[in-house]
């Protein structure tokens, strides 16, 4: 074996190689207890590459906590969690797995540090990175990661007080953006915006993950984006996973919470808001 095959086999993915496995998050018998309280209990989920995969559940079942397992924030008391086929469980949570610049996230709420403009947040994770960067490259590319996340370029020079919501939440995204990661996480990103706001966010995510080719674990309450761009959907409630599939899929299974959330008075209203967009779309008789 060359040394740099070695050094791969020990190491992991090269900087600048992509992820080809089919799965870049394996979650095996996950289970996470705060005092006497069990959040997660033998919980397994298999995110499969490429896909913007929703995850659902009612307030408090574990979805950040899930979130923050995965990206090694919070270590779980036992499972195995495998990120492009990396142990993160088996790591020391200084170490470094070569691993943290492969994924963005945006934090509920973005997270932005209040006295960094929005291009300083975005450089935040590049100095980090990339120590030696020359500043005019840094500003550069914190410029262009706005611009991406569909803000107007003069917002970088802006403090996250002075934007709106939805701005803020762009802006984190240029922040989760900064290192081109392969995988995105993104907690309930479009809470707190209004349903035109909602509607662009999703329509970013989607672009975005078409054209960056990126893996989307986007942990969500609104059942529109899960209609409109997820691909699967996966649902927390009794401390696991109890389904993962396309909506579809998950109608037919028989769980009263599943059929309380997707046939209640918002599911439908969403389902019928997505079928009525499709058949604009694509209207009867036009595919003669
Ligand atoms: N660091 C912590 N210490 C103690 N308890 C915690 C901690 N982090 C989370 N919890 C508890 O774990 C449970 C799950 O929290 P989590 O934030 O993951 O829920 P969620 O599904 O994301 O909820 P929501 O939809 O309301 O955001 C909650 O009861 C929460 O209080």
């Amino acid at each position: 074996m060359s040394e740099e095959e070695s050094e791969r086999e020990t190491k992991g993915l090269g900087r600048y190689e992509r992820f080809r496995g089919d799965h870049p998050i394996v979650v095996e018998g996950l289970v996470n207890r705060f005092g006497d309280q069990t959040i997660h209990e033998d919980l397994s989920l298999t995110v499969n590459r490429g896909e913007i995969l929703g995850v659902v559940g009612g307030s408090g079942t574990g979805k950040s906590v899930l979130m923050r397992s995965i990206i090694g924030l919070q270590t779980p008391n036992a499972g195995q969690i495998e990120v492009f086929g990396r142990s993160i469980t088996d790591a020391e949570p200084d170490e470094n797995l070569g691993l943290r610049n492969r994924w963005g996230v945006l934090f509920q709420g973005g997270a932005l540090f209040s006295t960094l403009t929005v291009g300083e947040n975005v450089e935040v994770p590049l100095k980090q990175f990339y120590p030696d960067i020359q500043p005019q490259l840094l500003h550069e590319i914190a410029r262009y990661k706005v611009v991406m996340s569909g803000l107007p370029e003069e917002a970088a020079s802006k403090y996250p007080s002075e934007l709106s919501g939805g701005m803020k939440k762009r802006a984190g995204l240029a922040r989760a953006l900064a290192l081109d990661p392969e995988l995105l996480f993104l907690d309930e990103p479009t809470a707190g915006l209004d349903p035109i706001g909602a509607a662009k966010f999703d329509r970013l995510t989607r672009e975005l993950q078409q054209t960056l080719g990126l893996t989307v674990f986007l942990i969500t309450h609104d059942l529109d984006t899960l209609y409109e761009i997820c691909d699967r959907v996966a649902v927390l409630a009794d401390r696991q996973v109890i389904a993962v599939g396309t909506i579809p899929e998950l109608l037919e299974t028989d769980h009263p919470w599943i059929d309380e959330y997707f046939n209640g008075p918002r599911g439908r209203a969403a389902r019928e808001s997505k079928t009525r967009a499709e058949t604009m779309d694509n209207p009867p008789g036009d595919g003669a």
